[in-house]
């Protein structure tokens, strides 16, 4: 065995493997070709030299643990045991996500029942927050007609993607349950957090389809764009 693999092929089996995996994209397949390289490299520092080069073989064994870790880490965020507690009721309002960026979104965001009927959002006027309406029915009111909305959708959002004052006021009965994220804090968070951005953006492109789903044609001005 120690005649096939030679000082020689393992460097190069160590480089070749770490060369592959920085070519690859995906988190998961990067890291199993680091963790295979480091275990060429560790072959290579244990028998490069007379004696094994102890500080080397610590080092990327330490790192290998490293990417061990976060190997379990990424592992753990497609299992349910990743949900928060407070919140695994909801989640499948939610289950576009996996349970690890549920988590992450639900980290950002607040839950309550409403104790008084309560405008969410006004018609042309900046919007606080974004709601997802777990229970309730939200009643919109948009360029003078009034039309009710099901729960189990995103109020707010138009602002949030658009950069814009609301499209529509918005108001909720006393009694509705609602998650919200306050709409800068939504927007920070997003431009720091790549895998927050992709989580958000997953829920609400969910959330647009299926408005537009809904949506029937209305007797209206014609669209002008933005
Ligand atoms: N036609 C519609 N169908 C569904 N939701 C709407 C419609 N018009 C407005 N809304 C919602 O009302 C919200 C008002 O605030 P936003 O414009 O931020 O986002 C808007 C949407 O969430």
């Amino acid at each position: 065995m120690t005649e096939i693999f030679t000082p020689a092929v393992l460097i190069t089996c160590a480089g070749a493997t770490f060369g592959l995996g920085y070519l690859i994209i995906n988190q998961m397949a990067l890291r199993l070709m680091m963790l295979i390289g480091s275990g060429f490299y560790l072959a290579y520092y244990a028998t490069a030299a007379d004696l094994p080069l102890w500080g080397a073989i610590y080092t990327t064994a330490a790192m290998m643990v490293a990417n061990v870790i976060g190997i379990t880490a990424l592992v753990a965020r497609r299992f349910r045991l990743s949900l928060p507690r407070a919140h695994v009721d909801i989640y499948p309002h939610f289950d576009v996500l996996t349970p690890g960026d549920f988590r992450l979104v639900m980290k950002h965001a607040e839950r309550l029942t409403l104790t008084e009927d309560t405008l969410i959002t006004e018609e042309g006027a900046a919007v606080s927050h974004v709601y997802y309406v777990v229970s309730g029915t939200v009643t919109v009111t948009k360029r003078g007609l009034t039309f009710p909305l099901p729960d189990g959708l995103f109020v707010g959002e138009v602002a949030y993607l658009l950069g814009r004052p609301s499209v529509a006021s918005t108001h909720l009965r006393a009694g509705a349950e609602v998650i919200r994220w306050d709409l800068g804090h939504l927007a920070q968070t997003a431009r720091r957090n790549p895998r927050f951005k992709l989580a958000i953006d997953a829920m609400l492109s969910r959330d647009l389809a299926s408005k537009v789903a809904e949506a029937v044609a209305q007797q209206s001005a014609p669209f002008a764009g933005r």
